[in-house]
């Protein structure tokens, strides 16, 4: 039997919590197209909130990595993902919905951006990747639940598109696989140091899909 990956081990640990999150009625919403206009203007206006704080990170994890291997995907996700599809699709589907790119914050999404905040600050790479890690394989993973045809709605379909395809795969791949990597040989302290970071990302996971559902 082979052994189980530090990456899955956080995952498990964060049961019933992650599945909560991938199969949330929100996120199932999007799939099917049938999330209201109102609910979607709510959470991409927050949601860009958030992104802005999670570029940072990016950038927080190209300055922290420990090998030149590892500094190039987040580079390449950085410049290629987040600075060009991500950014025009908001803007594109913030007007569509009326929404705006500045907005107060809802509380989950300033809990949010302080974790991200706290661990960009830290400069401790195995942190910085936990933190990205939930959040990009999470989207994998209720997006990848979308069955063709995709909905027609551009706000719902590209949504879906930006996290999921062999691209965004690769992506979660190599996240999962860089802690995986730091993972191996750790002490227990240290584990569940990691683990106290990734379970706190899966929570606000969830608590922004309900804030989106109202
Ligand atoms: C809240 C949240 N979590 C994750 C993602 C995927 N980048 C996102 N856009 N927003």
């Amino acid at each position: 039997m082979s052994e189980q990956t530090f990456s899955e081990w956080l995952r498990q640990q964060c049961e019933p919590e992650w599945t909560a999150v991938v199969t949330h009625p929100f996120a199932t919403a999007i799939i099917e197209g049938t999330a209201a206009g109102d609910a979607m203007r709510r959470y991409l206006e927050q949601d860009f909130q958030f992104v802005d704080s999670f570029t940072a990170l990016l950038g927080a994890a190209v300055a922290a990595a420990d090998t030149f291997e590892a500094r190039v995907p987040y580079g390449t996700f950085l410049g290629q993902v987040a600075t060009t599809e991500e950014k025009t699709y908001f803007h594109r589907a913030l007007a569509e919905l009326g929404g705006r790119t500045e907005v107060p914050l809802e509380p989950v999404t300033a809990a949010f951006r302080e974790l991200m905040d706290e661990v960009r600050r830290s400069q401790d790479y195995l942190l910085i990747a936990a933190v990205l890690c939930v959040a990009e394989w999470c989207y994998l993973g209720w997006a990848s639940r979308a069955a063709e045809p995709l909905p027609e709605s551009f706000v719902h379909r590209e949504w879906i598109e930006l996290h999921e395809g062999a691209e965004f795969r690769a992506w979660v791949a190599f996240l999962r696989g860089e802690l995986d990597r730091l993972g191996a040989g750790l002490g227990e302290e240290r584990r569940r140091e990691v683990l106290g970071v990734f379970r706190r990302a899966v929570e606000l996971e969830r608590a922004f899909f309900d804030m989106a559902a109202g």
